[in-house]
């Protein structure tokens, strides 16, 4: 027995010290790998600056933003993208962003990184590097809130190529680059939703972070999930499909390629979700322009230069969001309040009817926006305004060639219900169709409302009881509203 433990223990130790000295030697062997690579690389960039001094190599800087920072660069992105399928193999250090597919990334280039890249026999170098933005001394101000790690760099990718290679490079590997990267960005695009930032934490003038901020666009709303009146939706799907492939179309006609929709309608009827089911159609990115952060209309013009195409720019509750009833409407308006103010004692307006006076932006400047002449930039946008109260709006706002189709977003119909009670509840018919109908008719109830009713509570509840409920609720608003009418009618009685 002692024989035999001794045995295995020793065993053991001989095959515990074979393993330590095979990890050493491997281990070894990686380093020096690693050191070999590590070596290599650096040999082949000092090698190249050298010979960079003699002039035999020429550089093409592509720069991450244009125009003063103004405008995102196409070509810095579509470089990137380019970049990105190659940099996964030949970079030590890449950047990863979320791609489409929840499991990846994509990966770019880290600063200081190069890749060498081999085109028809020229070999040519990318090199990632990034600058520090100049202080203005307002930006200084802006940015010590957030210390100097938050000032953002400029990014920037240097390609160098030989001098004899000018004409490929420039001709023709370059526009290849800009194709291929355009394709990776197809591939790899996620939808975005778009915010506004305050213009209180844009720096003034200088060098300064993008206007917006956004998040992936996940919403599940299509066309067909919302409920409304078949032809009207066929209508508007194919509006929308005329737009998309309308390129040769606007150029013809020389008009800016945009199309404005005012969505109007009492709350809970469908506007937001026919916003998120036109993104969806269309596969374009949403700007949803916050309009009491923007302060003037120069800054409300540097949102939209910002936009890409391909997207929808909402402006949600127009009439709310600034007073942009128009001098004319406004004066006849202020005549109006002040006959009711006489009238009801004054008192303060509704939470919700106050006015950003903070924001300077000005109808002119909302209509210029819309329909002027840097509305053309860009192209493929639509503009979608929505409003509960349609009425308030100043028509030059709202005529077409601004607003180009206005779409009523109504109370529920009894389509609208069939269509809901199929969605929702899987039926196509019911016993109580019928009495649904009937209340419709009678009562106005929101789409928003009407799935509400039909949304099962409990794994007990199926479309009988989802039904029921909506026929009490239904009743329950008639009862509210005869009683509302009641009192009215009592009110103005002689
Ligand atoms: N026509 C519809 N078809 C399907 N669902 C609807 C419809 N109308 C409203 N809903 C649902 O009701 C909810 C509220 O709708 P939504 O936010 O689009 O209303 P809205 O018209 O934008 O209201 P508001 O004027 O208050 O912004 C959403 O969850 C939406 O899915
Ligand atoms: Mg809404």
């Amino acid at each position: 027995m002692a024989m035999e433990a001794m045995m295995s223990g020793l065993n053991s130790g001989v095959v515990l010290s074979l393993i330590a000295v095979l990890w050493t030697v491997v281990w070894q062997n990686l380093q020096h790998l690693q050191l070999q690579q590590f070596f290599a690389r650096q040999l082949s960039r000092r090698a190249r600056r050298l010979a960079a001094m003699v002039d035999p190599y020429l550089s093409v800087t592509i720069a991450e933003y244009e125009g003063g920072r103004m405008k995102r660069s196409d070509a810095y992105e579509e470089v990137k993208a380019y970049l990105s399928d190659a940099s996964a193999h030949g970079v030590r250090h890449l950047r990863a962003e979320s791609a489409k597919d929840a499991d990846k990334l994509v990966l770019s280039m880290s600063d200081g990184e190069e890749v060498e890249d081999d085109f028809e026999g020229a070999r040519v170098w990318w090199w990632a590097y990034s600058k520090q933005p100049p202080r203005s001394d307002g930006a200084a101000a802006w940015w010590s809130g957030g210390g100097a790690a938050a000032q953002e760099e400029r990014h920037f990718y240097r390609l160098f190529f030989l001098e004899h290679q000018r004409s490929l490079v420039l001709d023709t590997y370059l526009p290849r680059v800009r194709q291929l990267g355009r394709a990776v960005m197809v591939k790899n695009r996620q939808r975005k939703l778009f915010t506004n930032i305050s213009t209180h934490q844009w720096s003034d003038g200088g060098f300064m972070r993008s206007a917006w901020t956004h998040v992936v666009f996940e919403h599940p709303k299509t066309f067909a999930t919302l409920a409304m009146d078949p032809a009207e939706k066929k209508r508007v799907m194919d509006d929308l499909d005329m737009f998309k492939g309308g390129r040769d179309y606007y150029a013809r006609v020389g008009k800016a390629w945009k199309r404005g929709y005012l969505l109007y309608g009492p709350p809970g009827t469908g506007k937001s979700a026919m916003i998120a089911a036109m993104a969806n159609y269309l596969d374009y990115d949403i700007y949803d322009i916050e309009l009491t952060s923007v302060h003037s209309n120069t800054d409300l013009r540097k949102l939209f230069i910002e936009t890409t195409s391909k997207s929808i720019i909402v402006i949600e509750d127009i009439d709310c969001s600034l007073d942009l009833t128009g001098a004319r409407e406004k004066k006849k308006a202020a005549e109006e309040d002040g006959d009711k103010d006489k009238k009801d004692g004054g008192g303060p307006s509704k939470p919700g009817e106050k006015k950003d006076t903070s924001s300077k932006v000005t109808l002119s400047g909302l209509l210029n926006f819309i329909d002027g002449l840097w509305s053309a930039c860009g192209g493929e946008r639509i503009i979608v305004f929505t409003t509960n109260h349609v009425k308030k709006l100043d028509p030059a706002l709202i005529r077409r060639g601004r607003m180009d189709k206005h779409i009523e977003m109504s109370y529920c119909g009894f389509e609208a219900f069939k269509f809901l009670a199929k969605t929702y509840l899987d039926v196509d018919s019911h016993p109580l169709f019928d009495a649904v109908g009937e209340l419709l008719r009678e009562v106005d109830m929101t789409p928003a409302d009407v799935a509400e009713n039909l949304t099962p509570k409990s794994l007990d509840d199926g479309p009988d009881s989802c039904l029921a409920d909506l026929v009490k609720a239904l009743e329950e608003a008639k009862k509210a509203s005869g009683a509302g009418e009641d009192e009215e009618d009592q009110q103005y009685e002689p």
